[in-house]
C-alpha cells in the first residue's frame, strides 16, 4: 500500500461543517413539506444541543426526523440524484487537492453513510467510506435509529475504530481534520495531521491538476441549499409562489402572444433577446427549423413568445397536463425514426417548426449530443441558445411527475430567460453540402455552447435517466391508470406526507 489519507467530510473536504441543510433536503425530497417543516422547527433546539455541546444529541435528533419511516431506497435515490449538486458547490478545492494526491483515500463522515457514499466515490475519487449506518427494518424502511447497537456507543470512537479495522496493522499516513473538531480521534491514528489551511506538501503533490468529477445531472425541486434561513424563506414563499403560478398560466392563456413579453415582465419574468430572428414563413420563405439547447420545456413555449407567433414544438417526454396547458401545438415524437422523420417533414412542409436535440433538459452548463436526425430532413436551420434562471424551483424532473414543471417554473418569484438568435446555417455547413447529419449536428451543438459558454457533451438522455432514476428514460406510450396514480402521488409526496 502507498500513502494513504484519511479525511473528514463535513468542515474538511466540505467547507460546511454543519450537516443540517443536506437532512433538510433528505426530509423535502424523499418525504415532504411537513417533514421538511418539522425539522426546521426543531432547528432552534438542534442549535441548542451545539451550543451545549451535546454533539452527539443533536445528531441523533437530525437523523431521526429526517428519515425514520422512509424507504431505504428513497434515501438512496435523493443521495444519488440530489444531495451531489449541493455537496459539490461546497467542495473546498485545497482540501480536496491534498486529499486526491493520496494512493488511498478514506472518507469519514458523522452522517450517515448512503448519504455520502456515492458522492465521494464518483465525484471526489474516495476508496472507502466511514460513516453511521442507519438501521432498517424488514420491510425495508428506516427506523431512524442507528444500526448494531450503534446508539449505545460513542459515534466518533465508533468511527476511530473503524479507521484502525480497515488499515489493520498499518497507520495511515495523514489524517486531514478540523482544528475545532478535537473530539475526532480518528485523526490520532494517523502518521501525520493537517488542518486548516490545507496545502499540497510537494511530496503528496505529484499528480494533481486534477478536478473532482462535475455533477452535470441532478435532479430535485429545490434550487438554493436549505439553511435555516433559505428553508424558511421557501415555505413561506410557497402559498405566494403557487397563487403567483395559478395566475400566471391563467393570464398567460387569456392574452395573445404578442402581448405576453410585456405582461410577463408585471408577474416577475423577464426575457432577454439577442441576435436577429428570421422573418415569419411567406410565399417564397417556406420557414426553418430552430434547433434549440434544451433548459425547460417552456424553451419552445418562450420561444414562440419572443417571436410573437405560435411555432409548434417537437415533445417526448412532457407529460399530458404539460400538452394540455401548452399554448403552443406539440407534436410527440416516437423514437421510432422513421415514423419521427415522417412527422418532422410533415410539419415543416407547414412551416417553422422547434426541435431540441438534446432530447432532454439539463441544468448545468453542459449541452447532452444532439440527435442527428434533423440534419438529414432540411437544410434551413437556425440554432438558438436558450438559457434561463430561476431562484428557487427547478422547472425539470427525472423521478417525480413532470405535470408540475410549468407549476414549478412559475412559482418562482422572477424566473429569467435568455434567447440568443444565431444566423442560420449557410448551405456549406447543412447535409446539402456533402456534410453528414452527425457532422451537422456536432458543429450546431458547437456553436450553441460557444455561444452559451457551456462544455459540449456526448451524453444522452439514456446517460442523464440511469443516473438519475436508475431507467432508461424510455416513455412508454400508454402509461397505465395505476402508474399514473402512483406518479401523481410520488409527486405530492414532498407536500403532503
Ligand atoms: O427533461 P425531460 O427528460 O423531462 O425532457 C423534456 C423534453 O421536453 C422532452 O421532449
Amino acid at each position: 500500500m502507498g500513502l494513504s489519507v484519511v479525511s473528514e467530510f463535513e468542515g474538511v473536504l466540505l467547507t460546511d461543517p454543519d450537516p443540517f441543510s443536506y437532512f433538510m433536503l433528505v426530509a423535502f425530497e424523499a418525504s415532504g413539506l411537513l417533514r421538511f417543516a418539522l425539522l426546521l422547527l426543531l432547528w432552534p433546539v438542534i442549535r441548542l444541543l451545539e451550543i451545549i455541546g451535546m454533539e452527539e444529541v443533536r445528531l441523533k435528533l437530525m437523523i431521526f426526523v429526517s428519515v425514520a419511516g422512509l424507504p431505504e431506497s428513497e434515501i438512496q435515490s435523493v443521495a444519488r440524484a440530489v444531495l451531489p449538486k449541493f455537496y459539490m458547490d461546497n467542495v473546498d478545492m485545497e482540501a480536496w487537492k491534498v486529499f486526491s494526491s493520496f494512493d488511498k483515500r478514506v472518507v469519514v463522515t458523522k452522517m450517515p453513510r448512503i448519504m455520502v457514499d456515492r458522492f465521494v466515490k464518483e465525484h471526489l475519487r474516495a476508496d472507502e467510506v466511514i460513516g453511521i449506518e442507519l438501521s432498517v427494518n424488514r420491510f425495508g424502511l428506516a427506523t431512524g435509529f442507528l444500526k448494531d447497537g450503534g446508539d449505545d456507543h460513542n459515534i466518533d470512537f465508533s468511527i476511530s475504530q473503524r479507521v484502525v479495522k480497515l488499515f489493520e496493522d498499518k497507520v495511515p499516513t495523514l489524517g486531514l481534520g478540523r482544528r475545532s473538531a478535537s473530539n475526532s480521534s480518528f485523526l490520532h491514528q494517523c502518521k501525520e495531521q493537517m488542518c486548516h489551511p490545507f496545502v499540497a506538501n510537494q511530496k503528496y503533490d505529484e499528480h494533481q491538476l486534477l478536478r473532482p468529477l462535475p455533477v452535470i445531472f441532478h435532479d430535485g425541486r429545490l434550487v438554493k441549499q436549505p439553511t435555516p434561513a433559505t428553508a424558511l424563506l421557501i415555505i413561506m414563499w410557497m402559498p405566494l409562489g403557487i397563487l403567483l403560478a395559478i395566475i400566471r398560466i391563467i393570464v398567460g392563456f387569456m392574452l395573445p402572444f404578442w402581448a405576453i413579453p410585456y405582461v410577463s415582465r408585471i408577474f416577475g419574468g423577464k426575457v432577454i433577446v439577442k441576435g436577429k430572428p428570421p422573418p415569419p414563413p411567406s410565399g417564397n420563405n417556406p420557414g426553418v427549423l430552430f434547433v434549440c439547447t434544451h433548459r425547460t420545456l417552456m424553451d419552445p413555449v418562450i420561444l414562440s413568445s419572443v417571436l410573437q407567433r405560435q411555432i409548434p414544438a417537437l415533445t417526448y417526454s412532457i407529460s399530458r397536463l404539460s400538452e394540455i396547458l401548452s399554448p403552443i401545438p406539440t407534436v410527440r415524437l416516437t423514437r421510432i425514426r422513421h415514423v419521427d422523420a415522417e412527422k418532422i417533414k410533415r410539419q415543416l412542409a407547414k412551416g417553422d417548426l422547434v426541435v431540441c436535440p438534446e432530447g432532454t433538459t439539463c441544468r448545468e452548463p453542459f449541452l447532452l449530443r444532439f440527435s442527428a436526425l434533423f440534419a438529414e430532413l432540411t437544410d434551413r436551420i437556425v440554432p438558438v441558445a436558450m438559457n434561463y434562471r430561476v431562484g428557487f424551483f427547478h422547472a425539470t424532473t427525472a423521478r417525480g411527475w413532470k405535470g408540475l414543471d410549468p407549476i414549478f417554473f412559475f412559482m418562482n418569484p422572477r424566473p429569467v430567460y435568455e434567447v440568443t438568435f444565431l444566423n442560420q446555417l449557410p448551405v456549406e455547413a447543412t447535409c446539402s453540402s456533402g456534410k453528414s447529419p452527425h457532422d451537422v449536428a456536432n458543429y450546431v451543438q458547437r456553436i450553441l455552447a460557444a455561444t452559451l459558454g457551456f462544455e459540449c457533451t456526448n451524453f444522452t438522455r439514456k446517460d442523464k435517466y440511469r443516473v438519475l432514476a436508475g431507467n432508461d428514460g424510455i416513455v412508454l406510450s400508454r402509461t397505465s391508470l395505476p402508474d399514473q396514480i402512483k406518479k401523481v402521488l410520488t409527486t405530492f409526496k414532498p407536500f403532503i406526507q
